[in-house]
């Protein structure tokens, strides 16, 4: 492979696949000479055919050649699939690397694979970047979100690049400084976590519209574009919007008709959901939306239960179903925000957990653009922690408190309706119970704790006084202190 450019190159991509491929043009469209190698180096090949007129390549067929192409300290990316495949590379690696050198791996890594990686390479005294990447194909090439985590002296050194090719919303960069080892892949995660939850809502929104409100695939792709213009502004409203008025060219029938009803999914819903248990923040409006993927896939399931009784309802139709419309506008707000809460606060109890110092509002800001949730609100989430860095809920802040106020009566409506006609709206359904669970008064939660202590003898706290409880269930029911 003849180089394209002979000065050494500011940073080196190997993984050349979508991703690999866009994030290495979109390093050498904003100037920087960039070294690319794939291990199958058709695609090195193809890159530089297809693309190498955008800027100053510098492709290398082996891992040697790649190294040797770099400056120092050597920036090296690493975009190829998360698991395994990473480590190989790594340790394939490493040995032609030397102290100072860094390593930025974006694939959608596990936080504690980054933990290990980020420690092992320290020994050696190499930097490990584990970076969060989102906004997909386009992103990678015309400016993704980038979640960097790692040392600050190895943001010092590849943060500048990093911002540089991050998208940019009012001239500020979608890039900052995570935390340390895992944390920007913990936030990434997390981004996709809530990515699941999101799709979840928008896509019941949808089915309640076509089902309840008996509007057609093309008119709710109109619903949609002009809910994009208000409250619920937002990338993934607009690309519903995209998909829902598109016919398949084929059958001339709507597109989303054509597509089979088995949503999949590579791991990171699930991942978010695991930890989310591990670290013990509650997260059930993420939770749900992975179970909907998996429930949808599970056709044996679906084949044997399709014939249970449910309500034989028609269509909404006139102002019941302009009603309807609107409400749902309302309630896929409120649902969503209430996902947001949840993805927040388990970054903040995670960053409790792991002594991370991760700064919420920077969070926000890096998600307006780029990645896959950016979204009009994410502003106003910025400015609530802005105004109040130690805010314990997203849902405490005055001003979503109010939305949210203004926003239940359609929300506990829109639940009510789903389930009078059999409409399955786990997402919506869990983000209200998520509400009314934080602002009540007293949960049944009492009841639970006795119920512990009548089987089990796990004691229980009392709202009178201090200290740890049982009482003698199989005897004289006296109570004692633990
Ligand atoms: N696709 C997306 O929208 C997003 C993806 N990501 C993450 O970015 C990373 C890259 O994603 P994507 O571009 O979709 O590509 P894939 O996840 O499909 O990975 C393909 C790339 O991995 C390489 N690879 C696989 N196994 C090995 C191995 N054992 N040794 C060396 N290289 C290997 C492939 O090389 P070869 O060509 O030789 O097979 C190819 O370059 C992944 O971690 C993904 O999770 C992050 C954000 C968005
Ligand atoms: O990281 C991403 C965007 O931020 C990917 O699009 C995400 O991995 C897609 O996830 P899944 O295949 O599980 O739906």
């Amino acid at each position: 492979m003849a180089p394209s450019a002979s000065s050494p190159a500011s940073i080196g991509v190997t993984g050349l696949a979508v991703m690999g491929r866009n994030l290495a043009r979109n390093f050498a469209r904003n100037g920087y000479t960039v070294a690319v190698h794939n291990r199958t180096p058709a695609r090195t090949r193809s890159l530089i055919e297809e693309f190498g007129h955008e800027g100053s390549f510098v492709p290398a067929e082996k891992p040697e050649e790649f190294v040797a192409a770099l400056e120092r300290p050597r920036r090296l990316v690493v975009m190829v699939k998360a698991g395994e495949p990473t480590d190989a590379v790594i340790d394939e690696f490493v040995p032609l690397l030397d102290a100072g050198d860094i390593v930025i791996d974006g694939g959608n890594a596990h936080f504690e694979d980054t933990r290990r990686r980020e420690a092992a390479l320290r020994e050696r005294g190499i930097h490990f970047v584990g970076t969060g990447v989102s906004g997909g194909e386009e992103g990678a090439l015309h400016g993704p979100s980038v979640m960097p985590g790692g040392s600050a002296e190895a943001y010092a050194a590849v943060g500048p690049m990093l911002e540089k090719i991050s998208a940019h919303v009012d001239g500020e960069p979608c890039c900052t400084h995570i935390g340390p080892d895992g944390a920007g892949h913990f936030v990434k995660m997390v981004h996709n976590g809530i990515e699941y939850a999101d799709m979840q809502l928008i896509a019941e929104a949808y089915d309640l519209l076509r089902r309840a409100a008996g509007r057609g695939p093309a008119q709710i792709a109109d619903i949609f574009r002009r809910w994009n213009t208000g409250m619920l502004n937002s990338y993934l409203i607009e690309i519903t919007a995209e998909v829902l008025a598109h016919t398949d060219r084929e059958t001339g029938t709507p597109f989303v008709d054509v597509v089979a009803d088995a949503a999949e999914q590579k791991g990171t819903g699930r991942w978010t959901v695991q930890t989310a248990l591990d670290v013990g923040a509650p997260v059930p409006g993420i939770a749900e939306a992975v179970f909907a993927r998996s429930l949808s896939g599970h056709t044996d399931l679906r084949a044997a239960a399709r014939r249970l009784p449910g309500p034989q309802k028609p269509a909404l139709t006139g102002q019941d179903a302009d009603r309807l419309v609107d409400r749902v506008e309302q309630a896929l707000y409120a649902s969503k925000i209430v996902s947001y809460a949840q993805g927040w606060n388990m970054i903040q109890t995670a960053a409790d957990q792991f002594g991370w110092d991760i700064d919420l509002g920077a969070v926000a800001r890096i998600w307006r653009g780029g990645c896959i949730i950016r979204a009009g609100f994410l502003d106003e989430i910025r400015s609530a922690y802005a105004a109040e860095p130690g805010l314990p809920t997203l849902l405490a802040d005055e001003e979503f408190a109010r939305r949210l106020g203004e926003a239940q009566d359609a929300w506990r409506a829109v639940v009510a309706t789903a389930a009078e006609r059999s409409i399955p709206t786990p997402g919506f359904a869990t983000s209200l119970a998520y509400y009314d669970g934080l602002r009540a008064d007293r949960l049944p939660a009492a009841l639970v704790q006795a119920q512990r202590d009548y089987f089990g003898a796990h004691t229980y706290r009392r709202v009178d006084r201090e200290g740890t409880f049982h009482t003698e269930w199989s005897g004289d029911r006296s109570e004692t202190r633990r």
